[in-house]
């Protein structure tokens, strides 16, 4: 006798599903094990008002129903009446957080769509009355099309009502089902909720309706890129803007240090590695600490004030065309500080492939160690001028770069989700954080651990680097009165002449191929080679740390330093990413193959681009 009805209670975690079950219960409980899985099942007996019985099961929160735990799993299992034991459920009750309602709605209208009978269970109505919210459950249930009974799962408060809801969806007549909606993508979704969340508020606190208003604009296809597309931009020219003096001013004190260290000993091998080897080298690279700071400061803010998840949910649809997990969204983008971080938390993208190209892209990110060599770079060849009242032209070629790597990336993903990684990609679902203003505290914590890793960096590996490339770019020294200058007669600067045919094709000079080679230790090594190349093949003159950006802009054409900003959009230069993929991946056959198309893809990309900028004359 399995007379009695299955009703599940199903909503996002913490909506009240388990105090509701409690309370529709009492003592009448069991709890076993879904099969195969460590995920309890909990059940009781819900007594109807006119005494029959029905089996409850309190199913594991979920987000949506593209499961990404095995909790998760069970309930869409449970769901698609498809988990081992189970028959499918004869009516849903979806408990909703009152709230925080457009978050919860849209799973519910997921849920809605399943076809099942459901009833709707406006939960912790208290908590939404005390954040000064009031909700018309009638017109909620109007626009769901189906019934809603607020309840204080807690205070017990609306159990009668809900039980007689039950009820009612299982005797009555089945009502017309709604046409079992398409795989609604999440911003649609999302967008759905919202209007249906405003339709069914009376009336809100000023605080609660900002945060609407703002996300009326954000979470908006066409304005919320826009927006997105507006704080980069804000971004970047602040930059070079905010960036630039105090920069200068540590380059200037290097160059200090440089003239006492001068001064105080007589010219010798050691004078030559502390100035032209340490100084010009990790000088080259800390004088962009500032600018760094300033990126950060801008990544931290919109963090902190919850824009950031604004932005992936805008990003979901535009990733679902690549073929990408909108899971992807978060590991790409700790990839624009370091892709290291980024491909270990692609741990978090549980279908394979999906995360096998999330890790093949993610090095296309412009991460934060491109930063010194595109400022180097535009700051010496691309001229400082206004191209509309508060519009940088350095600022603009700096934006262009970093979006030229995520376009890409796309580009490079939907290829891949073609050939090498073929597969589906599933939704994104995220709990939207309230807005919040930055605590000034943790803003500063934050900016402190970028600049002490920054620090660490130029501290270990750059200087370690620089000084190795000092060594072979100093040794062996041309007899007195050679033509031939000192890095040319050097082991570096000879390698480099060998290796440079190679890359002539593509615009590159002696000096790049110089930079590129140790730059593999860390991208920003290509700044320091070339601040310790040109310290000591111009050491007849002072030498000084200032000096790159001339003498690049002396010896470099501008389409030669196009294609170097290119190739360094693209190219593979970092060691430690090479390594965490193959650690992620197991084998080298990934990390094999990153490294062989981004470095046939910067090779491309750097040839075109000097191609074409010769082409037009530049
Ligand atoms: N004030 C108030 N608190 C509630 C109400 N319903 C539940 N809570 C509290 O909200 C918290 C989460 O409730 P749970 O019942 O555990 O939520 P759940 O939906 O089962 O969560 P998961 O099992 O994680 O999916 C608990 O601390 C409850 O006491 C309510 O109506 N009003
Ligand atoms: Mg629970």
């Amino acid at each position: 006798m399995n007379a009695a009805p299955l009703v599940a209670l199903v909503g996002n975690p913490n909506a009240g599903k388990s105090a509701l079950f409690n309370a529709l219960t009492g003592a009448r409980q069991k709890v076993g094990n879904y099969p195969g899985v460590t995920v309890e099942r909990h059940s009781g007996r819900l007594v109807l008002p006119d005494g029959r019985p029905v089996e409850l099961v309190d199913l594991p929160g979920a987000y949506s129903l593209e499961p990404s735990s095995p909790d998760e799993r069970v309930t869409r299992d449970f769901l698609a009446g498809t988990q081992a034991g189970e028959r499918l459920p004869d009516a849903l009750v979806v408990v909703v957080d009152a709230s925080n309602l457009d978050n919860h709605l849209r799973f519910t209208l997921q849920l809605i769509a399943l076809g099942l009978p459901v009833v709707v269970a406006l939960n912790m109505i208290d908590l939404a009355e005390r954040d000064g919210l009031k909700l018309d459950p009638e017109r909620l249930s109007r626009e769901l099309g189906v019934p809603v009974v607020p309840t204080v799962a807690v205070r017990r408060r609306g159990l009668d009502e809900l039980r007689a809801q039950v009820d009612g969806v299982l005797t009555g007549a089945p009502c017309a089902k709604p046409a079992p909606a398409e795989a609604e993508d999440i911003v649609t979704l999302q967008r759905r909720a919202r209007k249906i969340a405003a339709l069914a508020t009376v009336s809100e606190a000023p605080v609660r309706r900002w945060g609407h208003a703002l996300d009326s604009v954000a979470l908006h296809p066409v304005s919320g890129v826009l927006m997105l597309l507006a704080i980069l931009f804000v971004m970047f020219q602040t930059v070079f803007w905010a960036g630039a003096a105090p920069a200068d001013a540590i380059a200037a004190g290097f160059d200090w240090v440089s003239g006492v260290v001068k001064h105080l000993m007589p010219d010798s091998v050691l004078r030559s590695l502390i100035t032209d080897g340490v100084i010009a080298g990790v000088g080259a690279v800390v004088k962009f600490l500032p600018q760094i700071l300033v990126m950060f400061f801008f990544i931290l803010l919109l963090e902190a004030s919850g824009y950031m998840v604004r932005a992936a949910f805008l990003m979901d649809r535009l990733m679902a065309h690549a073929g990408l997990s909108g899971r992807a969204f978060i590991p790409l983008l700790s990839s624009f500080a370091c892709a290291v971080p980024g491909i270990m938390s692609t741990r978090t993208i549980d279908d394979e492939k999906d995360r096998l190209t999330t890790i093949l892209i993610a090095p296309l990110m412009t991460c934060s160690a491109r930063l010194p060599v595109y400022t180097l770079i535009i700051g010496a060849m691309i001229p400082n001028v206004r191209v509309l009242p508060f519009v940088g032209l350095q600022g603009l070629v700096m934006l262009g770069l970093y979006i030229m790597g995520v376009v890409g990336a796309f580009v490079v993903a939907v290829v891949l989700r073609k050939t090498v990684t073929q597969g589906a990609s599933s939704g994104f679902m995220m709990e939207m954080p309230k807005y919040q203003l930055p605590q000034l505290n943790h803003l500063a914590i934050g900016l402190w651990s970028r600049a002490a890793i920054f620090l660490k960096r130029a501290g270990t590996t750059i200087a370690f680097t620089t000084i190795v490339l000092w060594a072979m770019l100093s040794f062996p020294k041309p007899p007195e009165g050679s033509p031939v200058s000192p890095v040319n007669y050097s082991i570096a600067g000879r390698i480099a002449n060998g290796i440079e045919p190679v890359f002539r094709p593509i615009g590159f000079n002696r000096d790049i191929v110089l930079a590129l080679i140790p730059a593999m230790a860390a991208r920003e090594v290509a700044v320091a080679a070339l601040g310790t190349v040109y310290a000591i093949d111009e050491s007849g003159s002072d030498g000084g740390e200032a000096q790159i950006a001339t003498t690049l802009a002396k010896r470099w054409s501008l389409p030669t330093a196009l294609a170097f900003l290119m190739w360094f959009v693209f190219a593979p230069q970092c060691i430690s990413t090479i390594a965490v993929t193959r650690r992620e991946t197991n084998g080298w056959k990934w990390p094999a193959f990153m490294v062989g198309y981004l470095f046939a893809l910067a090779y491309g990309a750097a040839g075109a681009t000097y191609w074409v900028a010769k082409f037009f004359g530049l």
